[in-house]
């Protein structure tokens, strides 16, 4: 398990999407994005709307099956983006890179793709062209849909 938790409101996670558009503006205009599923559809899909991009593609890789480090396996595309060729003139965009390694297998199928994503981790920071915010390599970050509001009882009752 993660020693610290970062929970990223919708809020949040919509300002840095456009954070990161405006700063992806000057390589713009792009052939078009490749999200990184499933975590990156719905920054992909802000960034889109920002850069006025018509073609959103996807790739599909599987790997962590929990919420730590220790539940990561090998990567697996088990689906292509193939409208992006070999990733020349494209955007790819992840919601963070943690490891690295979804970032680097995704790379190895669009070696000319610009890869960009909202935050990063110590160890994937050399993964990625492009990120927001760097975030603890022992932080869990929590997005919105991964998360739900819930009751919590005053701590005037857990005093005694
Ligand atoms: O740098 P790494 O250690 O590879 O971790 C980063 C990847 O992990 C998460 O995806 P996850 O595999 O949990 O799947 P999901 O996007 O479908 O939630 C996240 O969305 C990144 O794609
Ligand atoms: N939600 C979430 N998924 C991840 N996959 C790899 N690292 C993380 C993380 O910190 N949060
Ligand atoms: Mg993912």
């Amino acid at each position: 398990m993660a020693t610290n938790y970062a929970t990223v409101t919708w809020d949040q996670l919509h300002r840095d999407a456009r954070t990161l558009a405006s700063a992806l503006i000057t390589r713009a205009p792009f052939k078009g994005i490749v999200a990184v599923t499933r975590g990156g559809l719905i920054p992909a899909a802000i960034i889109a709307r920002e850069l006025d991009c018509r073609l959103v593609e996807s790739i599909s890789v599987v790997s962590y099956s929990g919420e730590s480090a220790q539940d990561q396996k090998e990567p697996k595309v088990v689906k292509a983006p193939v409208a992006a060729g070999d990733g020349e003139g494209f955007l790819i965009i992840d919601d963070l890179v943690d490891s690295g390694d979804t970032a680097r297998v995704v790379r190895e199928v669009l070696p000319k793709a610009h890869f960009a994503c909202l935050y990063a981790k110590p160890n994937g920071k050399p993964h990625t062209d492009q990120y927001v915010m760097e975030v603890a390599q022992d932080t869990w970050v929590l997005f919105p849909w991964d998360t739900a509001p819930l009751f919590v009882p005053p701590l005037a009752r857990n005093a005694n």
